[in-house]
């Protein structure tokens, strides 16, 4: 377990910040930088400066050097494991019949919900986001309406929770794709956690440039939470993938780019059936034809 050294001051905001940057490049190299308000009403900032080792006499003194006149506090942060910290910080998620939770909050699973299990990692998709909120809703709003997806693919699948999602609604073989391989192990991990294996595939791709993308063609619904040009240079491959009345979510868009997405995708036969603002973010539900 890493224990840190932080170096720590409290001045104004415009020192805290401008101390802030001018440490951002020293050697040895912190292994974070932040500034804090000072949450009493005093409207004091404190800059910390973390390492992983405490720095030397040496380094110390081109701290001081870096930091000019201003003194600050050594100190050594308690063991602490920060990975599991910041899970038990994580509170579950309620999007439509899905209750999104950490392991540490597994006896808290209310009943009547569809509960997946996801841990804080490197991959996007704990359900706090509101993309991946909205996405969940959209999903669930489809069940309720009675669509019936077959064939159904995540792309940008991040830790799983949408393909393991519509795995819980729709009784099908999932394809969860990203192009990122740290996510694909994490959603595999997932999705044997919450007990899907063989429920869903997933594979490293980008877009839909894999062989078994293009083998389960057409779909019947596609979930893609990825950001607004991805999406964009998404629609021709899309359409190309997506069947006749086939559904797509989409979101990872501002708000204020939601007109241009939806109409890169009309441009290439898709219908807008709703879109929903949550936050500064849109999600998406469009139809392939006239919906
Ligand atoms: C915002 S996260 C969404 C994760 C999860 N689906 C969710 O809704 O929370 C976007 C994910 O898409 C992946 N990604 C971005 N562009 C992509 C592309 N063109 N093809 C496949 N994956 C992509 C990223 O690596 C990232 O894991």
């Amino acid at each position: 377990m890493p224990t840190f050294t932080a170096l720590t001051h409290v001045a104004g905001r415009d020192a805290a910040e401008a101390l802030a940057e001018a440490c951002e490049d020293l050697a040895p190299e912190p292994v974070g930088v932040g500034v804090f308000e000072i949450e009493d009403g005093s409207d004091r900032w404190e800059v910390g400066v973390y390492f992983l080792e405490r720095p030397d006499e040496v380094a110390l003194a081109l701290l001081a050097a870096a930091w000019g006149a201003e003194p600050f506090v050594v100190s050594e942060l308690p063991e602490v494991d920060w990975v599991a910290h910041v899970r038990r910080e994580l509170t579950p998620v309620e999007a439509g019949r899905f209750f999104v939770h950490g392991s540490h909050d597994a006896d808290r699973v209310p009943e009547g919900v569809e509960a997946l299990c996801i841990e804080a990692a490197m991959a996007f998709g704990t359900g706090h986001h509101d993309t991946t909120k909205g996405c969940l809703q959209a999903l669930d709003r489809l069940a309720t309406a009675g669509h019936d997806a077959h064939r159904i693919a995540d792309i940008g699948c991040g830790t799983g929770v949408l393909a393991m999602a519509a795995a819980r609604i729709w009784p099908v073989t999932v394809l969860a794709s990203d192009s990122d391989r740290i996510a694909v192990d994490t959603a595999a991990a997932n999705v044997i956690a919450n007990g899907l294996s063989g429920r869903v595939e997933c594979i490293e791709a980008t877009g839909f440039d894999h062989p078994v993308l293009d083998e389960a063609a057409p779909f019947d619904l596609v979930l893609a939470n990825i950001l607004k040009q991805p999406l964009i240079d998404l629609a021709p491959q899309m359409a190309r993938h997506v069947g006749a009345s086939g559904k797509i979510i989409l979101s990872g868009l501002l708000s204020d780019q939601a007109e241009e997405v939806i109409e890169a995708y009309r441009q290439h036969g898709f219908t807008l059936d709703r879109r929903d603002d949550l936050g500064e973010w849109a999600t998406l539900t469009m139809t392939r034809g006239d919906g």
